[in-house]
């Protein structure tokens, strides 16, 4: 194939590459057998490797970086990573609702979302490409994890706009990666991991990224950290924008305009979490508004207009589904 023919095969080999990756990760909707994928895949390695003045950092073939690191660096969040005030029942709930209409009024909306127990990152792109990924570290100062970042499949390389923004999101194991992964531990001998939360950040603070890449990780994406730039009135216009951007967000969410309605969610998925292939660990109350968030502002780590309701502890659940599946 000569030159000119290798270049635009492989731009076209990127982007359909990527588009598979979309469609099987965020999507959950492959186009393609996985056979299909792994074929055009070897194509592209193969023309990068003798073309390489066609690489670039976003191409499929750049998930799994070269080096292991030495130690992770250290990341300054420009806008800090908040922590959440917890709830553990309804007159809690109700005494929060309180708290809000005090202080904006009665016109409230709310949006409430599980609590994907997992740990806190964030992603910043510079004109649509990922150029760096933390975890949440202290709120203020996290640690430079990009290259694990980097081997979520669900994460896009590079957004389908130039936006430069910081997005921020829960990185989890799904719960059949965990059993997998703890049956594997056990086979050699090795101490298993407590809980998928436990698995993911041990494999996020792995220096191999190739060891990362094995782990089956994924991430739910669930605030853009300058939210105002985009645009965005309220947190679900923010996570519909997060969607159009090829970003994973999770479908469960749900606009309440009444805290009878919170109430009722909460109900509804303390009853069908068991069902879910991931670990939750409570839901998130958010007043929807971004003018009132303003309003209501933040204390000195978590904000005014959010909660986080808290299921009991679940550990021994877990202990026993181990059992039955091994
Ligand atoms: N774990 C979650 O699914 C989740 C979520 N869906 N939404 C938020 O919104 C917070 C973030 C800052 C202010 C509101 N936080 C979440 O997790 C928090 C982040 C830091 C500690 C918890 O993991």
């Amino acid at each position: 194939m000569d030159r000119s023919n290798a270049e635009s095969r492989v731009k076209e080999l990127q982007e359909l590459l990527s588009r598979y990756n979309y469609e099987y990760h965020v999507l959950d909707k492959p186009s393609v057998p996985d056979v299909e994928y792994d074929k055009l895949l070897h194509e592209l390695k193969q023309l990068e490797e003798e073309y390489p003045e066609f690489l670039t950092p976003d191409s499929p073939t750049q998930r799994i970086g070269g080096s292991v690191l030495e130690q992770f660096s250290k990341v300054n969040h420009k806008t800090p990573m908040l922590s959440l005030g917890n709830a553990f029942n309804e007159q809690d709930l109700r005494d929060f609702d309180k708290r809000v209409r005090k202080a904006v009024g009665d016109k409230i909306s709310y949006i409430c979302e599980l609590k994907i127990d997992g740990l806190a990152v964030s992603l910043r792109y510079e004109k649509g490409l990922f150029v760096q990924g933390a975890t949440r570290g202290d709120g203020s100062v996290g640690e430079d994890i990009t290259a694990n970042l980097k081997t979520i499949r669900s994460i896009p390389l590079r957004l389908n706009k130039p936006f430069s923004l910081e997005v921020r999101g829960e990185a989890f194991m799904p719960r059949s990666s965990f059993l997998q992964l703890n049956k594997e531990k056990e086979e050699r001998e090795e101490l298993p991991f407590a809980n998928p939360r436990n698995a993911a950040a041990g494999s996020l603070r792995q220096l191999d990224p190739r060891i990362a890449s094995s782990r089956n990780l994924d991430l739910f994406l669930y605030g853009i950290g300058e939210l105002g730039e985009t645009g965005a009135e309220t947190q679900s216009g923010g996570l519909d924008l997060l969607s159009e951007l090829g970003f994973k967000t999770n479908k469960e969410r749900r606009k309440c305009e009444s805290i009878e309605e919170v109430l009722q969610y909460v109900e509804e998925w303390t009853e069908k979490r068991a069902e879910l292939e991931y670990d939750i660990d409570g839901i998130v109350i958010k007043v929807d508004s971004l003018s009132q968030q303003e309003e209501l502002g933040t204390t000195v780590k978590s904000p005014r207009w959010a909660i986080a309701f808290k299921f009991p502890a679940e550990e021994v659940v877990t202990v026993i589904r181990d059992i039955e599946l091994s």
